[in-house]
Protein backbone atom coordinates (compact mmCIF):
# COMPACT_ATOMS: atom_id res chain seq x y z
CA UNK A 1 0.00 0.00 0.00
CA UNK A 2 1.18 2.96 -1.11
CA UNK A 3 0.49 5.82 1.46
CA UNK A 4 0.95 9.61 0.76
CA UNK A 5 1.76 12.14 3.40
CA UNK A 6 0.91 15.80 3.19
CA UNK A 7 2.67 17.10 5.97
CA UNK A 8 4.24 16.29 9.51
CA UNK A 9 2.97 18.01 12.73
CA UNK A 10 5.77 17.21 15.31
CA UNK A 11 5.17 18.64 18.75
CA UNK A 12 7.08 19.16 21.38
CA UNK A 13 6.98 19.64 24.91
CA UNK A 14 8.28 22.60 25.41
CA UNK A 15 8.77 22.46 28.73
CA UNK A 16 10.14 19.51 29.60
CA UNK A 17 13.62 20.27 29.00
CA UNK A 18 15.37 17.17 29.82
CA UNK A 19 13.61 15.07 26.40
CA UNK A 20 14.92 18.08 23.90
CA UNK A 21 18.01 15.67 22.95
CA UNK A 22 15.66 12.77 22.93
CA UNK A 23 12.58 14.83 20.73
CA UNK A 24 15.75 16.22 18.55
CA UNK A 25 16.77 12.84 17.74
CA UNK A 26 13.49 11.89 16.65
CA UNK A 27 13.11 14.98 14.65
CA UNK A 28 16.26 14.25 12.53
CA UNK A 29 15.26 10.84 11.68
CA UNK A 30 12.01 12.55 10.40
CA UNK A 31 13.31 14.75 8.72
CA UNK A 32 15.88 12.98 6.89
CA UNK A 33 13.66 10.26 5.80
CA UNK A 34 13.69 10.09 2.17
CA UNK A 35 10.06 9.25 2.24
CA UNK A 36 9.46 12.66 3.23
CA UNK A 37 11.78 14.63 1.88
CA UNK A 38 9.52 16.95 0.25
CA UNK A 39 6.81 17.15 3.03
CA UNK A 40 6.41 20.25 4.95
CA UNK A 41 7.31 20.33 8.42
CA UNK A 42 5.09 21.70 11.18
CA UNK A 43 7.13 21.83 14.66
CA UNK A 44 4.87 23.16 17.67
CA UNK A 45 6.01 24.01 20.74
CA UNK A 46 3.35 22.70 23.36
CA UNK A 47 2.84 24.53 26.57
CA UNK A 48 3.79 27.49 27.25
CA UNK A 49 1.30 28.33 29.53
CA UNK A 50 3.40 26.99 31.81
CA UNK A 51 6.12 29.80 33.56
CA UNK A 52 10.17 28.44 32.41
CA UNK A 53 9.13 26.84 28.81
CA UNK A 54 11.11 27.47 26.66
CA UNK A 55 10.85 29.93 24.16
CA UNK A 56 10.93 29.53 20.17
CA UNK A 57 14.31 30.63 19.89
CA UNK A 58 15.21 28.19 22.78
CA UNK A 59 13.50 25.66 21.39
CA UNK A 60 14.79 26.53 17.70
CA UNK A 61 18.66 26.28 19.21
CA UNK A 62 17.60 22.77 21.01
CA UNK A 63 15.89 21.19 17.51
CA UNK A 64 18.92 22.25 15.72
CA UNK A 65 16.74 24.45 13.55
CA UNK A 66 18.23 27.68 14.36
CA UNK A 67 18.91 29.33 10.43
CA UNK A 68 16.73 25.88 8.55
CA UNK A 69 13.41 27.26 9.33
CA UNK A 70 11.80 29.01 6.00
CA UNK A 71 10.01 31.79 7.28
CA UNK A 72 6.53 32.07 8.78
CA UNK A 73 3.16 34.46 7.00
CA UNK A 74 3.34 33.70 3.25
CA UNK A 75 6.83 32.29 1.74
CA UNK A 76 6.31 30.88 -1.64
CA UNK A 77 9.16 28.03 -2.08
CA UNK A 78 7.19 26.35 -5.23
CA UNK A 79 10.15 27.33 -7.15
CA UNK A 80 12.75 25.62 -5.03
CA UNK A 81 13.93 22.70 -3.51
CA UNK A 82 13.76 23.89 -0.23
CA UNK A 83 11.23 22.12 2.05
CA UNK A 84 8.97 24.12 4.41
CA UNK A 85 9.98 23.96 8.05
CA UNK A 86 8.59 26.11 10.72
CA UNK A 87 8.06 26.80 14.27
CA UNK A 88 5.02 27.80 16.42
CA UNK A 89 4.36 27.92 20.11
CA UNK A 90 1.21 26.74 21.33
CA UNK A 91 -0.91 25.96 24.42
CA UNK A 92 -3.41 22.92 23.42
CA UNK A 93 -4.97 23.09 26.75
CA UNK A 94 -5.60 27.07 26.50
CA UNK A 95 -6.14 26.54 22.76
CA UNK A 96 -3.99 28.81 21.21
CA UNK A 97 -1.51 29.21 19.00
CA UNK A 98 -1.52 26.28 16.85
CA UNK A 99 -4.37 27.59 14.47
CA UNK A 100 -1.58 30.15 13.04
CA UNK A 101 1.18 26.89 12.66
CA UNK A 102 -2.06 24.78 10.96
CA UNK A 103 -2.70 28.16 8.73
CA UNK A 104 0.46 28.36 7.85
CA UNK A 105 0.77 24.57 6.71
CA UNK A 106 -1.65 24.72 4.43
CA UNK A 107 -0.41 26.99 2.36
CA UNK A 108 2.05 24.03 1.46
CA UNK A 109 -0.70 21.54 0.75
CA UNK A 110 -2.11 20.90 -2.28
N1 LIG B 1 -0.04 22.84 30.87
C1 LIG B 1 -0.28 22.16 29.77
N2 LIG B 1 -0.44 20.84 29.82
C2 LIG B 1 -0.68 20.17 28.67
C3 LIG B 1 -0.76 20.82 27.41
N3 LIG B 1 -1.00 19.90 26.47
C4 LIG B 1 -1.06 18.72 27.11
N4 LIG B 1 -0.88 18.86 28.42
C5 LIG B 1 -0.92 17.85 29.48
O1 LIG B 1 0.25 17.09 29.49
C6 LIG B 1 -0.01 15.82 30.04
C7 LIG B 1 0.73 14.74 29.29
O2 LIG B 1 0.44 14.88 27.95
P1 LIG B 1 1.60 14.95 26.89
O3 LIG B 1 2.76 15.73 27.36
O4 LIG B 1 0.93 15.34 25.64
O5 LIG B 1 2.01 13.42 26.87
P2 LIG B 1 2.66 12.54 25.78
O6 LIG B 1 3.50 13.35 24.88
O7 LIG B 1 1.61 11.68 25.19
O8 LIG B 1 3.53 11.61 26.69
P3 LIG B 1 5.08 11.53 26.89
O9 LIG B 1 5.64 10.94 25.64
O10 LIG B 1 5.22 10.65 28.09
O11 LIG B 1 5.58 12.94 27.15
C8 LIG B 1 -1.52 15.65 30.05
O12 LIG B 1 -1.95 15.76 31.39
C9 LIG B 1 -2.02 16.85 29.26
O13 LIG B 1 -3.23 17.36 29.74
C10 LIG B 1 -0.61 22.24 27.40
O14 LIG B 1 -0.67 22.93 26.38
N5 LIG B 1 -0.35 22.84 28.60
Amino acid sequence: MLIRVDAVVYIVDAFDKERFAESKKELDALLSDESLANVPFLILGNKIDIPYAASEDELRYYMGLTGLTTGKGKVNLADTNVRPVEVFMCSIVRKMGYGEGFRWLSQYIK
